[in-house]
């Protein structure tokens, strides 16, 4: 087990541009397991820029991305994924012909190496492997208050519950880095409060967790840490408290909503 509070993911100096559009500043980021750290920020601030960085997605032009010390620089998503660092998307992306259960062990795939497609087979080698599977899925299912829609399809269950189903997937496998892009979107209150009861209690000493979001009472709530991006820099990075108290932070979301912050202000 990894020491708490240890930065397990790092990035140095990264920046990342289309065309002549810089997005990502030469950004320094710590990410340290135990932790739930926040990245926020107004639209285009570049977080999810930063997340695609961190998964593989985009390359960057600049610096360099480490986890456990190991340099990711130039792996794929799947090689990361096959590492543990594992994402969940802001859309939701369910086989709508599997059912809730068979999705969610799909994320499984990394644990179950060579055997996976035989537990989808109805092989005898396959039905233990395949029990197990399930088991794991059903648990993952009931720490998101979804134990009973196991055996549905995702298209019988609201869209909230749907992007639980996600996350469900994102955590069975157990993920050793767990980025969430915007995981309460979509969510009406009672699934929000699933969804953070949840994040807590998947909180554990050797997890990396960082979630991309703009509801900012569960930001508060969850992290241990935040980080505010701004036209691809990094303007703060502290506990919430000190966060909220930022002078610089306050007046990025002066003037507006909290919750969906004016660009550039
Ligand atoms: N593939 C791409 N091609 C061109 N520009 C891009 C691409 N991806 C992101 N950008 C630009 O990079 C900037 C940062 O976008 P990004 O999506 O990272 O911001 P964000 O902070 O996640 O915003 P939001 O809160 O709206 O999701 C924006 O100006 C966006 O238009």
């Amino acid at each position: 087990m990894m020491e708490a509070g240890h930065a397990l993911l790092e990035g140095h100096g990264i920046s990342l541009s289309f065309g002549g559009l810089k997005v990502l500043k030469g950004l320094d980021v710590e990410f340290r397991a135990g932790e739930i750290t926040g990245l926020i920020g107004p639209n285009g601030a570049g977080k999810t820029s930063l997340f695609n960085c961190l998964t593989g997605a985009y390359r960057p032009q600049g610096g360099s991305i480490a986890y456990a010390g190991e340099p990711l620089d130039g792996l794929s998503p799947s090689a990361r994924a096959h590492k543990g660092i594992v994402r969940s998307f802001q859309t939701v992306a369910l086989c709508p012909d599997l059912t809730v259960a068979e999705n969610v062990m799909m994320g499984l795939a990394r644990n179950y190496h060579a055997g996976w497609l035989d537990a989808f087979l109805p092989l005898p080698r396959g039905r233990r492997e395949r029990e197990d599977m399930r088991a794991a899925a059903v648990r993952a299912l009931a720490d998101f208050g979804l134990g009973d829609a196991a055996d549905l399809l995702p298209g019988q269950l609201p869209p909230g519950m749907q992007r639980l189903v996600e996350i469900a997937r994102a955590v069975v496998g157990r993920p050793r880095v767990l980025l969430l892009d915007e995981p309460a979107a979509g969510l009406n209150n009672a699934e929000t409060r699933e969804l953070t009861r949840a994040l807590k209690a998947l909180s554990s000493p050797d997890l990396v967790m960082v979630v991309v979001e703009h509801d900012m009472d569960l930001v508060m709530s969850i992290c241990d840490r935040i980080y505010v991006l701004n036209f691809g820099e990094r303007v703060a990075c502290g506990t919430p408290e000190a966060i909220r108290r930022d002078p610089q932070v306050i007046s990025i979301y002066l003037g507006s909503d909290e919750d969906e912050p004016a660009h550039g202000q």
